[in-house]
């Protein structure tokens, strides 16, 4: 036993060496004595370690009882990063512990994704070599029919958190009127973030392309279905990135499948998706396994954030740097974690 603070971790599926770079995990251990468990075991370390726990770097599944025990527990850094309903949050938040998330990191890496996947669809790049390997290219303007700018397109983002403010970000040099619908945001955070805030109708009947950043949660499910498709303009870009559960996935292709849109998704309702399903012959969906956010970069961005943070709630400060889960939205949060980084 030392005397310094301790810290319970159990972040899978991350590991301690993806989400600290070799400095920042020797800072972690020089800063503190970290008990390595799982989500199964910790509620049955002894109460000598559970007691003297500060930190937990994880989301492990706690109830009533365990969250007893641990009865210096400071912050629980959740760097799966999406918030699981599975602690007595109000609990949780009545004896002052902070719950943060590390899911900034992700921002800028599916933003770009999210860009690459607009230009690609708008100006057919990934159909296009395609056609040249399959030796059915068609040459110059001949290539080109359907084919629009992205520069001063109308572009809507659906869900304006951390995701959706960064695509606007990455957005600003193709100058597009950008609108945005967000029903848990301000209107002048919105504004801020230089978009007009808009309701979902509006959005997606003035869109030229659409990226779809919204969270799962309890009250969302399937709310793009076939009406929101019918609903855009014909030939418009439709790019999904958060979860496919806030679409209605069937829907989705067959708006597709008629040519009224042309998409692309990061995420699928199950993943990974079958050998055989209809989804991997579909013309027109440009198709990414999970891929936008999962950078090596981004996730070493974890540790560098968790261990700031540790330290100024050591010094008796709050966090700041990790994003916090508030106490009305937290327990409606449905993006499910990955399992694979
Ligand atoms: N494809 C990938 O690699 C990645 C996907 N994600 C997914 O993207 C989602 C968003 O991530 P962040 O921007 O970091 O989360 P965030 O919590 O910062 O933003 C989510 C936004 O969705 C909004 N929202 C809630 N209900 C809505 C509705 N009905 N319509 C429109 N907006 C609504 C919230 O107000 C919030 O602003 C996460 O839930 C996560 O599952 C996150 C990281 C990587
Ligand atoms: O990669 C993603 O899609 C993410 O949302 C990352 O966070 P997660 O591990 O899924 O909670």
């Amino acid at each position: 036993m030392t005397d310094k603070p301790l810290v319970i971790s159990c972040p899978l599926p991350r590991t301690l060496p993806l989400i600290f770079a070799p400095d920042r995990l020797a800072e972690l251990h020089a800063r503190y004595e970290v008990i390595e468990t799982t989500d199964e075991d910790l509620p049955g370390l002894p109460d000598a370690v559970l007691s003297r726990a500060r930190h937990i770097i994880g989301q492990p599944p706690l109830d009533t009882a365990t969250l007893a025990r641990l009865s210096a527990l400071r912050c629980v850094f959740n760097v799966e990063s999406n918030l699981l309903n599975n602690m007595p949050y109000d609990e949780v938040f009545a004896r002052g512990i902070h719950v943060v998330t590390t899911g900034a990191v992700f921002a800028l890496p599916v933003a770009e994704m999210g860009l690459g996947m607009a230009l690609s669809l708008l100006r057919g790049i990934h159909s296009a070599d395609a056609d040249f390997r399959a030796g059915t290219e068609r040459w110059g303007g001949d290539g080109n029919a359907g084919m629009r700018q992205l520069s001063g397109a109308t572009v809507g983002i659906v869900g304006f958190g951390d995701l959706g403010r960064a695509l606007g970000r990455v957005l600003t040099g193709f100058r597009p009127r950008l609108l945005v619908h967000d029903p848990w945001q301000a209107p002048s955070v919105t504004r801020a973030g230089g978009a007009e805030p808009v309701g979902l109708d509006a959005l997606l009947a003035q869109s030229d392309v659409v990226f779809v950043t919204a969270a799962v949660t309890s009250e969302n499910a399937g709310f793009l279905g076939a009406e929101a498709f019918a609903s855009m303009k014909p030939g418009a870009a439709f790019i999904l990135l958060s979860r496919a559960e806030v679409v209605d996935f069937e829907a989705l292709m067959a708006a597709v499948d008629r040519g009224h849109i042309r998409a692309a998704t990061d995420v699928f309702p199950q993943e990974p998706m079958p050998a055989d399903h209809p989804v991997r012959g579909l013309e027109g969906l440009l198709l990414s396994a999970h891929r936008a956010g999962a950078l090596d970069s981004a996730f070493a961005q974890m540790g560098e954030m968790v261990l700031e943070d540790m330290d100024l709630i050591d010094r008796g400060l709050p966090p700041q740097v990790c994003k916090r889960a508030e106490r009305e939205t937290v327990a409606r949060m449905r993006s499910r974690p990955v399992s694979v980084n």
